[in-house]
């Protein structure tokens, strides 16, 4: 039995997501007495050795900061560093907590720029997020008015870092659970469903387009953000191998075929909002990981191609109705 998760469930029996306690317990249960990753205690471990600092000034709006009236020590700041570090590599954010500024592999707020002008008003929204990473966007999604936050991302070192930035910013309506989107059963709550930089890596697109409609609302709105390729609605990219290096890459779409996918899943008020090549200023080394960044995974002669000759990474926003 694990109890990280009793505040998370005491949550959702007062609210909208009381059904999910059907079958949540058991299968967080399950993960917590089952085949946690080897380092996982430790993890653990660095995140109760965190100072204990009040969080007076919480900046969710433009950034995410947390800082507190009575600044951080310095001798307790490079502590606590050294225990952020244990949890690399860390690729989401930026993070701002109390003066140290964990600057990660991507600028997490160039999507969150990109994406806020088009979305539906979160104010008082459920709102999930499938394959947030470490959380970054949750907080800014909690920045922008929504009632209750929840992502979902299976990566455990990635669920760490989430608690250590929560262990400062102690916000009950953000919460993320790790778990990957087969868990979840057909929950039909939340309002606004995200989910950004996944599609790719399922083996089945369409099964995962049908399993995030069926997290939303009646008439609730998807933001899906996804690598494409250029080319007409027949267009779609199956790399043989890697793409960018990155394994488990199964299909990248034509904007024209993905909007395709979507009507036929069911949804409507299908628009694409933005396409961007990413830069290296958005995803580059940095001290907080100690791996490769999208200057690697580029061909040097030409930063239009992957290593591996397929075209660079072009990434598309679409919103939908469910
Ligand atoms: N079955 C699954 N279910 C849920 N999540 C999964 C699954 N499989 C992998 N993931 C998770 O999906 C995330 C993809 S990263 C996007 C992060 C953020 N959204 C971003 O937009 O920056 C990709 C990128 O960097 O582009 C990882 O955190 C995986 O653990």
């Amino acid at each position: 039995m694990t109890d990280i998760f009793n505040p998370f469930y005491a949550q959702i029996a007062q609210n909208r997501l009381s059904h999910w306690l059907e079958s949540l317990p058991k299968q967080l249960n399950d993960w917590h007495s089952g085949n946690l990753h080897g380092e996982y205690k430790q993890w653990m471990k660095n995140i109760e050795l965190l100072p204990q600092m009040k969080a007076d000034r919480v900046n969710l709006k433009d950034k995410v900061q947390v800082t507190s009236f009575e600044p951080m020590p310095q001798g307790l700041q490079k502590k606590t560093i050294h225990h952020l570090m244990q949890l690399k590599p860390w690729r989401k954010g930026p993070y701002h907590l109390h003066g140290i500024h964990v600057d990660t592999e991507w600028r997490s707020d160039f999507k969150w720029e990109r994406l806020a002008p088009h979305i539906s008003d979160l104010s008082d929204r459920y709102v999930l997020d499938v394959g947030c990473g470490s959380g970054y966007h949750l907080w800014r999604m909690r920045g922008a008015g929504a009632k209750f936050v929840v992502g979902i991302d299976p990566t455990q070192l990635f669920f760490a870092q989430f608690m250590a930035v929560q262990h400062f910013i102690q916000d009950p309506a953000v919460n993320l659970l790790p778990l990957g989107i087969d868990d979840l059963p057909p929950l039909r709550s939340f309002d606004t469903v995200f989910s950004m930089g996944v599609l790719y890596h399922r083996k089945s697109p369409m099964d995962f387009l049908q399993q995030l409609k069926a997290q939303l609302t009646k008439g609730g709105e998807l933001i899906l953000e996804t690598l494409i390729i250029d080319g007409d609605e027949n267009t779609v990219l199956v790399p043989e191998d890697r793409y960018a290096k990155m394994r488990n890459v199964w299909f990248i779409p034509s904007a024209k075929a993905l909007e395709g996918w979507l009507k036929k899943v069911g949804f409507t008020n299908i628009r694409l909002v933005n396409i961007d090549q990413t830069t290296l200023e958005e995803q580059r080394k940095t001290d907080w990981i100690d791996t490769e960044s999208l200057e690697d995974f580029l061909d040097p002669n030409d930063p239009n191609k992957t290593i591996e000759g397929y075209p660079a990474p072009l990434r598309a926003i679409f919103i939908a109705n469910a």
